[in-house]
């Protein structure tokens, strides 16, 4: 295979082919399926609400840059400005749900310490926050980063789910219907960004294919660094040290 998609085949479509099992086990984790056959501990969960909270405080920068890479890179009737900053909004809302959820379970986020995870992970944000990332690129990263939670919070709302009821609000806010359809929105951005890219047959063609084999390895490392995080939160053995 060339790496390229098939006619009428999005680039994201084959990149979910291709590293199905690492997507798998960043959207089936065992902390998820826990969640979702009721067996939690809590303990677990309490620490992800910490660790998220301070992923969350970094991935606004984050997501505020790809807001500055869209009104860069897009025009105004595509709607990524709009789109983006409803992201940003979302941010304002969910930064406010963790505070009030960490007081609800007893977690005093003040004196949350940062694991090592957490920390590469914001690192990771950090680096693709320069303006020398392109815009595809930042939102393949982007549109991973929330799809992940978007399906595997859903999972543990499906029919047949035994997810506890003090549990159902936190996989509300990802695994909601409108929440899927920004997912949607982003990746169509990623695609057509990427797309672009690939059809590129000027003289920077070379630097067009780049920017495609870029986009490819940040998603990748979307899922390794989600499946770590569900590590730390689990508490598996192997996990990194703080
Ligand atoms: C680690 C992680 N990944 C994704 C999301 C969804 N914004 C999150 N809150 N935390």
């Amino acid at each position: 295979m060339d790496g390229k998609p098939k006619a009428g085949v999005s680039m994201t479509n084959t990149w979910l082919r291709k590293h199905h099992l690492i997507y798998a086990g960043a959207t089936r984790h065992p902390f998820i399926l826990s969640i979702r056959d009721g067996t939690v501990d809590l303990s677990a969960f309490k620490r992800w609400l910490g660790q998220d909270y301070i992923f969350v405080r970094a991935f606004v920068p984050f997501v505020a840059s790809v807001l500055i890479k869209a009104w860069k890179n897009s025009d105004h009737e595509s709607g990524d400005i709009e789109l983006v900053l409803s992201g940003v909004a979302a941010l304002n809302d969910e930064i406010e749900w963790f505070k009030q959820e960490a007081s609800k379970w007893g977690v005093e986020l003040s004196g949350v310490v940062p694991e090592k995870t957490t920390r590469d992970y914001c690192r990771f944000l950090e680096d693709l926050m320069s303006p020398d990332v392109d815009y595809a690129v930042a939102m393949t990263a982007f549109w991973a980063i929330e799809a992940v939670y978007q399906e595997s919070f859903a999972h543990c709302l499906e029919e047949g789910s035994k997810t506890p009821p003090e549990l159902q609000e936190a996989c509300q806010r990802w695994g909601n219907d409108g929440f899927g359809q920004y997912c949607s929105s982003l990746r169509n951005i990623a695609d057509r960004e990427l797309e672009k890219a690939a059809s590129d047959g000027g003289p920077l063609v070379k630097v067009s294919e780049d920017m495609v084999t870029k986009a490819e390895v940040e998603f990748q490392r979307v899922l390794e660094y989600e499946v770590q995080f569900w590590n730390m939160s689990h508490g598996s053995p192997g996990r990194s040290a703080p």
